[in-house]
């Protein structure tokens, strides 16, 4: 059938249902309007003049609303429009309702191919002319439904229970639906409408939070219009019903309360447990997301290894400390074949036999932390930490340690060395000296100490300042360095007071010889800024033995033997004990 002749019939239907006095409107699939009759105005005159092809049911509904809403639903309009439009789909059986002044019944078609017929007719008002006349609702023996006739039964079943007649007034409830509703007496309910029934149980509950009551009246209020689907209305102290109606034959309504409030609280706990879940997963991202950018913005190169060895994880400042290609180590490869790749590139050519060893059996797995220097090809030194993680693998961090390194170096440098001739100082020569007593015990260790003091060096100060005085001690620190073989220590004591540890002599000869070229060099004239200098110099020597005491004594033995080569004339040699 084409859409024009489906429309065409149902115009002829409105018009022939207009001479019943039936209201009609024709809503296609998509809920839009599509036609109506002139019976539809009479009962609803707030759509003429209004209502046109193709306008949304749901704008239908608001005008609807509009109309009959008081101050206190309007704020609720949007959820009885969607509410509405919720029940225009899903009709299946007619229900009244009041509307300006009419009492009118609606029932509702769902047509093939076309959409859904909507059908008004008006009903007496119960307080219409007549109505007087209705039976008393509190006379005993009212009660119409053979059902009822032993009301112990319906007290025995858990759900609360009201039955209604056609007027919408409680005819009968049973025990459940007394304690649910707060009512002592029977005779209490009866009469009543339920949205009556409902502002006692709040009113018998006492003052408290009513925002839940002024919730639940709305909803009642809307459903109970609308009979239908089942609806939740909030009960006092936290409880929930679940009202569920069912129309009788005769016009009554049996409406079942089910108490649904642990149903209620469950899913308020499950609400409550999937927002917790949801705030500690975001922050949980926020967390990583911090964390990933502190790894890529550290100083620190940092790897993360997995416990089979695998290199799950290496920032930005790792591979450029330890120039990895970006592609090698996205690809997770294994700890083996980082470090052959490494290797093949000499990155540790410079590290020592030990660290060579570790690298070689590395896996990654560390049983405790482990610390060391890599010197790098390109003259960098790395401090390689390595820390295990619970559960398996290691934590391994790569830090620049050049610039400390050297600055070690420098301070080291200072503190053992004399400023004016780069010789040792004195504490460092008394290291040396310790550490060749220590050796000295060894056979082929032995050694000698020389101990030289310059001869007539306070007159060059004087003749020439200061200044020709110092080139004087560089220039002795000279003679005295090329005299000494490679692994021998000279030191300047301080002052013009110098000393040599001679390594590998046992017998005082040698020691003797090495003395006399020390005295020969020194003696010999020089020039400094053009002024022709000549001192001398006298040496002490001792001579270490098995039972050599500690350096200083050594040192002071030596001194002692250099105060005799002085007193001896000076420009000479003297042996400690000889
Ligand atoms: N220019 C210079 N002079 C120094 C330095 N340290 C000490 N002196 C001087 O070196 C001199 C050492 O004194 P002496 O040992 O009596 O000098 P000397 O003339 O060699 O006397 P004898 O050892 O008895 O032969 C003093 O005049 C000190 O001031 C220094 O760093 N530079």
């Amino acid at each position: 059938m084409s859409d024009d002749l489906v429309l065409r019939l149902i115009h002829t239907l409105g018009d022939t249902l207009d001479g019943l006095d039936v209201a009609l409107c024709a809503f296609d699939e998509g809920d839009r309007t599509i036609a109506w009759n002139q019976t539809f105005f009479k009962f609803f005159p707030e759509h003429e003049g209004h209502v046109y092809a193709g306008e949304p049911y749901h704008a239908n509904l608001r005008r609807f609303y509009t109309g009959r809403l008081d101050a206190q639903e309007l704020p609720n309009i949007e959820r009885y429009i969607a509410a509405g439009v919720d029940r225009h789909r899903a009709q299946t059986r007619p229900y009244s309702f009041e509307h300006r002044g009419l009492r009118v019944q609606v029932a509702s078609l769902p047509i093939a191919g076309v959409g859904r017929v909507r059908v008004w007719r008006a009903q007496a008002l119960d307080n219409a002319p007549g109505a007087a006349d209705a039976p008393n609702i509190h006379e005993p023996g009212y009660l119409r439904s053979p059902l009822i006739e032993s009301t112990e039964l319906f007290d025995r079943i858990p759900d609360g229970l009201m039955i209604c007649g056609e007027d919408q007034r409680i005819q009968w409830v049973n025990e459940p639906f007394m304690q649910m509703y707060r009512f002592t007496e029977r005779t209490a309910a009866t009469g009543l409408t339920f949205d009556e029934a409902y502002r006692h149980a709040w009113a018998a509950d006492g003052p408290g939070d009513m925002a839940p009551f002024f919730d639940g009246l709305s909803i009642l209020q809307e459903n109970m219009r609308f009979a239908g689907a089942p609806f939740e209305v909030p009960l006092p102290r936290n409880r929930w019903s679940r009202v569920i109606a069912k129309q009788g034959a005769d016009g009554t309504v049996f409406y079942a309360h089910v108490d649904i409030t642990d149903f209620k609280r469950q899913q308020h706990l499950l609400a409550q447990a999937e927002r917790s879940a949801r705030d500690s997963e975001a922050q949980l991202r926020e967390k990583s997301i911090l964390l990933e950018a502190t790894l890529e913005h550290m100083d620190q190169g940092v790897a993360k290894i997995s416990a089979t060895g695998i290199v799950e994880l290496c920032n930005r400042r790792a591979l450029e400390l330890l120039e990895l290609p970006a592609e090698l180590m996205a690809a997770k490869p294994s700890l083996v074949n980082v470090l052959a790749y490494l290797r093949a590139r000499g990155e540790f050519d410079g590290a020592s036999q030990e660290v060579q060893e570790l690298l070689l059996h590395s896996d990654g797995g560390v049983d405790q932390q482990q610390v060391y220097d890599r010197p790098r090809p390109d003259g960098r030194i790395l401090e390689v930490q390595t820390v295990p993680i619970k559960g398996g693998g290691a934590l391994r961090t790569f830090t620049d340690v050049t610039q400390r390194k050297e600055a070690e170096s420098r301070i080291r440098h200072v503190a053992e060395h004399d400023g004016l001739t780069g010789l040792l100082n004195r504490t460092a020569f008394l290291h040396s000296l310790q550490a060749a007593v220590t050796d000295a015990r060894r056979p082929g260790r032995g050694f000698a100490v020389l101990y030289v003091d310059l001869d007539g060096f306070k007159p060059v100060n004087d003749r020439f300042g200061h200044a020709v005085g110092d080139q004087l001690l560089i220039w002795v620190a000279q003679q005295l360095t090329q005299a000494a073989r490679g692994d021998d220590v000279v030191a300047r004591l301080g002052g013009d007071e110098f000393a040599l540890l001679q390594r590998g002599v046992s017998d005082p000869d040698s020691a003797y010889r090495l003395a006399e070229r020390l005295v020969q060099a020194i003696g010999q004239p020089t020039e400094i800024e053009s002024h022709f200098i000549q001192i001398g110099a006298s040496v002490g020597i001792v001579m270490a033995s098995a039972d050599a005491a500690d350096a200083e004594e050594l040192l002071r033995k030596a001194d002692s033997a250099m105060y005799l080569a002085k007193a001896s004339g000076r420009g000479c040699a003297r042996i400690y004990g000889m």
